[in-house]
């Protein structure tokens, strides 16, 4: 595994900054073992390399008066260029905004919506988001509250009571639970047209951590793609910021498609792409190097280990 040179992206001129650390499968328990070695200070250095990926992107639109309201966090802001625009309601300022982007998968170069956890003051735009965007999965991995705060708002109904939300009803069809997540089918209608749009809830994410063990999080994916294809796109996914744990999750996803047909895998660049279409997409080293203990455990054969 050959040493890389440090370099400072912002002094490199864009045909030499760096992109992609492609890592062959046969090598990957080496690599692992080579980036891990020292405290991990090579998965530090090749994280840090991905800190400034995207910061030259514009966001005016969230930066708006009428839409900062909008926004959960204020250094969670959507870049102008793949931000999701709802169908604008009028000839007002702002009614086409909400704090999501496109994200790339696999699959498709739109393939994700990835957006913060809804406020009370949004739930009917991101219902709305969902409904235009012709959504059939919503991705949760935050808990509503934690360690007393809220994260993200109730935005779907507490019972099979059907709830309104602005002009788009919703209604509990049947819920599923698991030691780490829920799915749910929802009943979506607007107007004299419904759909079934199924959530997948994780309810063990701790903000700013990773899963305990890493395999949790890969058989989440597993049952996702179970019951979800890649032509149903895109998948609206949200954590509380919607950054570090959707990015991490969205990783994953890819790299479990990637391994299939590709002999080696690229997780440096998955992470630089999906940074320059959301800011901090993998908020943490610890979620960075918990993308590569999942694939780990999946070239290994232990993806159904579960922690001792
Ligand atoms: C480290 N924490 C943060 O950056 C969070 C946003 C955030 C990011 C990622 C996650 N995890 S998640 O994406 O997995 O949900 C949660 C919250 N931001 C805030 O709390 C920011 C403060 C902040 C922190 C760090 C920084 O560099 C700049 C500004 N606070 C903030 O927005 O305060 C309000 C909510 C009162 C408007």
């Amino acid at each position: 595994v050959e040493n890389r040179k440090d370099s400072d992206m912002h002094s490199l001129p864009d045909s030499l900054i760096e992109t992609s650390r492609p890592v062959k499968l046969k090598d990957f328990a080496a690599h692992y073992r080579f980036m891990a070695a020292d405290s991990e200070y090579h998965f530090s250095e090749e994280y840090e390399a991905l800190k400034h990926v995207g910061h030259d992107l514009q966001r005016t639109a969230a930066d708006l008066p009428v839409n900062r309201p909008k926004n959960r966090f204020t250094n969670i802001l959507p870049y102008d260029h793949s931000r999701f625009k709802l169908q604008p309601t009028d000839d007002e300022e702002g009614t086409d905004y909400i704090n999501g982007n496109f994200v790339s998968g696999y699959n498709s170069p739109r393939e994700f919506i990835v957006t913060q956890g809804p406020l009370p003051s949004t739930r009917d735009d991101f219902w709305r988001m969902c409904w235009e965007s012709n959504s059939r999965a919503i991705v949760m991995l935050t808990r509503c509250i934690e360690k007393g705060r809220e994260k993200c708002d109730h935005y779907w109904p507490y019972d099979t009571q059907p709830v309104y939300y602005g002009d788009i009803q919703v209604t509990i069809l049947n819920e599923s639970h698991f030691p780490d997540w829920n799915v749910t089918e929802f009943r979506v209608c607007k107007g004299d047209v419904f759909r079934v749009v199924r959530h997948f809830h994780f309810t063990t994410w701790p903000d700013f951590g990773v899963p305990d063990p890493p395999q949790t999080l890969v058989r989440f994916v597993r049952a996702f793609r179970e019951r979800v294809s890649p032509d149903q796109k895109p998948v609206v996914v949200h954590c509380s910021a919607g950054v570090g744990r959707s990015g991490t999750f969205i990783a994953l996803d890819r790299i479990l498609f990637s391994i299939r047909t590709c002999d080696y895998v690229d997780i440096f660049g998955i992470v630089y792409e999906m940074r320059r279409e959301r800011v901090w997409m993998v908020q943490t080293e610890q979620q960075y190097i918990c993308i590569h203990q999942c694939l780990l455990a999946v070239l290994e054969g232990r993806e159904n280990e579960h922690s001792v």
